[in-house]
């Protein structure tokens, strides 16, 4: 196994939910009017479609092994991504033992750093990454939790995240974080229905259900601090990436002003050890949310967790499916993980990667026992249905 040698890799762009999980149709409850940084802009505050937030699409990463066996992997990134890969990472994936991962995350990471560090690129490293754990998985014929080490306990819990709580808790979730549909520029009013809806949906659920609050990067310091104290009588859990993701000081600021009890977290759009280790050394926030296709995949997952560990943060991983699933089942602080609401109306239990995925787990009751986990890889195969293209076929 160790002599076995990567013959190809190829980059391929696909449309439509999936890993690009805001590429939704209209009268998804994912794209109604939620605060984002563009809601300043009335003519972008509807739709996040409108300001692009679909504009790249799916990459799929594919490698395959001298013995013919393939690993692959979904993340965001698109077209611009698929370039990357075949134009420049190829080069150091190619030709490399099938258990060189380390290596080739270092050379991606060294390569690219003087146009890379953060974003797109880390996404398109991350997909790479998680081929490469498939591939190995598929190669031994275990699954990538037992790769990492082995689970530390025998089934995952869940919180939903989706526009209705009342209906996760229903469904056996153990809390619910809403979107939050109002920014700083729909001023006191916006407040006002924030709170109200948060309101709405504490009496529909009881004292002790989880509510958390996502802000989606939309907010300022004033702004949040002042949901938060509002909040903190609805009983909310968590207030979720408040800020900018660059904004490390206003995080610390938040931190220090939310009331007692209530948690900040955030971490989804930052990555890599280094921009975690601000968000950790700066107190920032009491929970990281890395998004495992985003933050420069599992390799790289594993050391962001290590350092939280010594931080005493929880690493409660953003969406991403089976690719976050193995890792949690691994992690002491990684006690539960999200699952995203993919249903138009957020009432019912669908796939998170749908249509991309085929034998993605879901959970069941607001749980997953690791047993449906035990299969070779990530456990799962892409969907035949589904229209690739490769854009940069060498
Ligand atoms: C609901 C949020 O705005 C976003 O679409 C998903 C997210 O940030 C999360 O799951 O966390
Ligand atoms: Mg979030």
């Amino acid at each position: 196994m160790g002599h076995l040698t990567i013959k190809h890799v190829r980059a391929f762009v696909l449309r439509g939910g999936g890993a690009d999980y805001h590429d939704q149709a209209d009268g998804h409850w994912i794209d109604d009017h939620i605060s984002t940084p563009m809601s300043k802009y009335p003519e972008y505050r509807q739709s996040r479609r409108s300001f692009g937030i679909n504009v790249l699409g799916t990459l799929v990463v594919e490698i395959e092994a001298s013995d013919g066996t393939v690993g692959f992997a979904v993340t965001t990134g698109g077209e611009p991504a698929a370039y990357i890969v075949e134009k420049h990472l190829a080069r150091f994936i190619e030709g490399a033992r099938v258990t060189d991962i380390e290596k080739i995350w270092d050379q991606m990471y060294q390569s690219t750093l003087f146009y890379g560090r953060k974003g797109l690129v880390i996404n398109t490293i991350s997909g790479v990454d998680l081929a490469l754990w498939d591939l190995l998985g598929k190669i031994r014929q275990e699954p990538v939790h037992q790769l990492l080490g082995g689970a530390v306990r025998d089934e995952l819990q869940f919180y939903a995240t989706g526009a209705r709580p009342d209906l996760a808790q229903k469904m056996g979730f153990i809390g619910g974080k809403m979107p939050l549909h109002h920014g700083p520029s729909e001023g006191e009013e916006g407040l006002r229905k924030n709170l109200e809806a948060l309101a709405t949906m504490r009496e529909r659920v009881g004292p002790d259900f989880w509510l958390m609050l996502d802000c989606w990067m939309s907010l300022d310091v004033n702004y949040a601090t002042k949901l938060a104290v509002g909040a903190h009588e609805h009983g909310l859990k968590w207030i979720e990436e408040a800020l900018s993701p660059d904004d490390y000081w206003g995080y610390a600021a938040l931190r220090n002003n939310v009331p007692k009890g209530m948690l900040v977290t955030t971490g989804e759009h930052e990555a890599t050890r280094w921009g975690f280790r601000m968000l950790l050394e700066m107190g920032c926030c009491d929970i990281i949310q890395p998004d495992v296709g985003w933050c420069g995949g599992l390799t790289e997952l594993v050391k962001i967790s290590a350092l939280a560990d010594a931080h005493n943060a929880m690493v409660v991983p953003h969406g991403s499916s089976v690719y976050s699933y193995h890792f949690v089942a691994t992690r002491h602080n990684s006690p539960f993980a999200e699952f995203l609401m993919m249903a138009p109306k957020a009432d019912e239990v669908v796939p998170m990667f749908h249509p991309q995925l085929l034998g993605e787990p879901v959970p069941v009751n607001g749980r997953m026992r690791l047993s449906v986990l035990d299969k070779p890889g990530f456990g799962v195969d892409l969907n035949p249905d589904c229209q690739l293209h490769r854009p940069y076929n060498r």
